[in-house]
């Protein structure tokens, strides 16, 4: 089965169509990218797949979001559900506390009072997000003295200690210098083994060098959506081919 499936979706922000029935298939353990030109709906899309765009005034929604065959847009625990799916943002954004209080946030706000347990996962996600070696000395330090790269690592081991299925992306390099990159994409091979990842990138060569599958749209449509490498070599669509041969977009 898919870990996510967008079934016949439909979005608006007022009487803006931006997402224009899509369906898409996300299978597990995975990376999907979701390219196109700026105002596509690709963030927007993202925010779907964890009700991140219910936050947003005059939204209205139709179609389905199937999240192991249930769907998210039915009477659920919405809560439960960002446990689920967790997200990092494009721009770096810890909490203004120590580096080890960002990554045991979530697990004391989810009510864990083991120190020792606690302890553990902040350990596991550093790691995981391979930034323990670097900080393990400094655990207690303020999370906002890391440098940029060092902080959106920080915030992909804080949706790690949530002990997520799937993890959103939107751009997460984008604020980060090309070494700081290079980190973030090699982690990524890492972090497929375990989760599900979504990720919405600005790079083509991004989308080619760490996914698996590569959605594209354009203007709220999704145009066509296949393994990575197919769709870079062999796109179906007029537009998608314009789009990776950098003709435009
Ligand atoms: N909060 C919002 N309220 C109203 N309209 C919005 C909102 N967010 C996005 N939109 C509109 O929805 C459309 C899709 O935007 P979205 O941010 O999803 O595109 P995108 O492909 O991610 O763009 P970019 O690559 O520039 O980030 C655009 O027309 C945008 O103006």
């Amino acid at each position: 089965m898919n870990k996510l499936e967008v079934n016949n979706l439909n979005l608006f922000y007022g009487e803006n169509h931006a997402l224009k029935n899509i369906s898409l298939p996300i299978p597990a353990k995975q990376v999907t990218a979701l390219i196109g030109p700026s105002g596509c709906g690709k963030s927007t899309l993202l925010r779907t797949l964890n009700r991140m765009n219910d936050l947003v005034a005059g939204v209205t929604i139709n179609g389905d979001v199937l999240f192991e065959g249930e769907n998210i847009y039915s009477d659920i625990d919405v809560k439960q559900l960002r446990m689920r799916v967790g997200m990092v943002f494009q721009k770096p954004n810890p909490f203004p506390m120590s580096i080890y209080d960002n990554v045991a946030f979530g697990l004391k706000a989810q009510g864990e009072k083991d120190q020792q347990v606690i302890a553990d996962m902040v350990e596991e996600s550093l790691r995981g997000a391979a930034l323990w070696d670097e900080v393990k000395e400094r655990l207690h330090s303020p999370a906002l003295g890391l440098s940029g790269g060092q902080q959106q690592r920080l915030c992909i081991a804080r949706a790690i200690a949530m002990q997520p299925e799937v993890i959103l992306m939107d751009e997460p390099t984008s604020a980060l210098d090309p070494i700081a990159t290079h980190k973030i994409e090699e982690l990524m091979d890492e972090l497929r083994k375990k989760f599900t990842i979504v990720i919405v990138t600005h790079s083509m060569n991004q989308a080619k060098r760490i996914s698996d599958k590569t959605a594209f749209f354009w203007m709220g449509e999704l145009v066509e959506h296949a393994d990575t490498a197919t769709l870079f070599q062999h796109p179906v669509d007029s537009r998608t081919r314009g789009y990776v041969s950098g003709e435009f977009g």
